[in-house]
């Protein structure tokens, strides 16, 4: 079998040393020669680099590992290209979660102002990627999950449209596998799901397991009373902020009962709750910092100083398997329905056919065939065209350097309550992304 070449964009992530490890797991039906890691930060990227060549040394001699910050090096002779890049790390994080808080407003990664803020740093980042891949590896896809996963999907519709680009996003697999777990089944790959909507913000209407039979109802059920916490404790259950999020589905559930939501729409129908409940002093990159970072950062150097891999806490990114199926699914041409951020087209016949929105496609050598959803209510219609709007003339202020149209767009945001609050967070944010953003006029 082809062994195949993948470069991880954004090495120094702290998903990169789970996402090797899975990539590892998966050898058999995935096998692979070259992993390469690109980075613009050769110090964070080094330390993740020289702890997992000892892993792959120790695990799979066969697997090789090159890690640079050099575009020619790390994007020639690639058949694949997985891009997780976090332009501005955490410390912009901090920034986009905390100035909107300042002003009374949801401060959160992807939606809301924080949203806008890192989507306006990430498009410059992730075009950069995709045009170091057209030029060295003309015949590579990029399998895209760098956030905002909306704002970016919309950029390089708009800017590289015919790019063999794909974004998925791991929010709808983390909660189809608490509702799997949830209901008894073992695995989400039971159950067959119709859902549809805009990233970070969607619907699941229709689930059933592979003889037909309806799963919606026990679902609902379990959701009604307990949002999507399970009781097993699963990693991200242990963290507070991730089980209020859970938990927290049972209320947006009951906007709308015959469907399930996605966890992020708390963002937007309960602005008020989520603001009450935020600590402006620490917010969720504190906790991330404090928590993952410090954790994967120190299990590498562990591993760096005592020279062996034998014993580290670092686990497979089990639930980072979709990558491997997004890959095998263009590899192998083997058809598997995922679902995918892509442009409207009709599939959602009610809807602005440029709209990036998120629906099941069947993915292929070929890329992903989006899959018909026909007409969607009056209630998400409306939201997913506000939001839709939010994220269009995100991107076209970044394109036309415009102060106008963000200050439109932070106006437009369901999170916002006021032009003259937006104006504030958005001067706020152009301060504090002067080394990020393209000017403003
Ligand atoms: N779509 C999804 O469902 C999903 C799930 C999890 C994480 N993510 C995303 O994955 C990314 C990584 O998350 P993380 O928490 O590990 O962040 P991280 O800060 O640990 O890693 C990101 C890396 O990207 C690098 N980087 C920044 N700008 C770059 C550029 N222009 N070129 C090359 N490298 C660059 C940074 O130096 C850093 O090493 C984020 O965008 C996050 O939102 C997406
Ligand atoms: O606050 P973070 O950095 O921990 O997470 C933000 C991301 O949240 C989602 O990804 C989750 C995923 O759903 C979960 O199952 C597990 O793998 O952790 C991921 C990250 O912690 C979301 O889909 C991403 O877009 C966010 O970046
Ligand atoms: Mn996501």
């Amino acid at each position: 079998m082809k062994k195949f070449n993948i470069t991880i964009a954004g090495g120094g992530s702290t998903f990169t040393p789970g996402i090797i490890l899975m990539l590892l797991d998966h050898l058999e039906d995935f096998p692979i020669g070259t992993i390469k890691l690109y980075d613009n930060d050769k110090e964070r990227q080094q330390t993740i680099a020289d702890a997992c060549e000892i892993l792959l040394n120790e695990r799979a001699p066969g697997v090789k590992l090159q890690a640079s910050t050099d575009p020619k090096t790390a994007f020639e002779n690639v058949d694949f290209v997985m891009a997780h890049i976090r332009v501005g790390k955490y410390a912009m994080r901090e920034q986009d979660e905390k100035i909107p808080l300042k002003h009374g407003v949801v401060g959160q990664e992807t939606c809301g102002p924080g949203g806008l803020s890192y989507g306006m740093r990430s498009i410059t980042g992730v075009l950069e990627i995709v045009d170091y891949m057209e030029k060295y590896s003309p015949q590579a896809w990029m399998l895209n999950y760098s956030n905002p996963a909306a704002i970016v999907a919309e950029a390089t519709r708009k800017l590289r449209p015919n790019s063999r680009i794909l974004n998925i996003c791991d929010m709808p697999i983390g909660i189809e596998e608490l509702m799997a777990t949830n209901i008894g089944l073992k695995s989400r790959k039971e159950m067959v799901v119709k859902y549809y909507g805009l990233n970070h913000f969607g619907w699941w209407t229709d689930i059933r397991d592979k003889s037909g039979k309806d799963l919606m109802p026990s679902i609902i059920q379990h959701v009604e009373k307990f949002g999507y916490s399970t009781d097993t404790g699963s990693d991200m259950e242990q963290e507070a902020s991730w089980n209020d999020t859970f938990k927290k589905a049972r209320d947006v559930q009951a906007l709308d009962k015959h469907t399930l939501p996605n966890t992020y729409l708390k963002y937007y129908f309960f602005p008020d709750y989520v603001v009450e409940h935020s600590n402006k002093d620490y917010t969720r990159a504190n906790e991330v910092m404090a928590g993952r970072e410090k954790f994967v950062f120190g299990e590498c150097q562990n591993i760096i100083d005592k020279g062996t891999a034998e014993g580290t806490e670092l686990t497979i990114d089990e639930h980072a398997s979709y990558i491997v199926d997004l890959a095998r699914a263009i590899a192998f041409n083997t058809k598997e329905r995922m679902l995918m951020i892509v442009e409207n087209k009709g599939a959602i016949s009610n809807f602005e056919p440029t709209a990036m929105v998120e629906i099941p496609c069947l993915v292929g050598s070929e890329g992903q065939e989006p899959l018909s959803v026909g007409e969607i209510p009056r209630f998400q219609k409306s939201l997913m065209e506000q939001q839709v709007g939010v994220e269009k003339l995100t991107v076209e202020a970044y394109e036309e350097q415009s102060y106008q149209k963000l200050w439109q767009a932070l106006t437009l945001s369901r999170t916002v309550p006021s032009a003259s609050v937006a104006k504030n967070i958005l001067d706020d944010l152009i301060e504090a992304n002067k080394d990020y953003w393209p000017e403003l006029k």
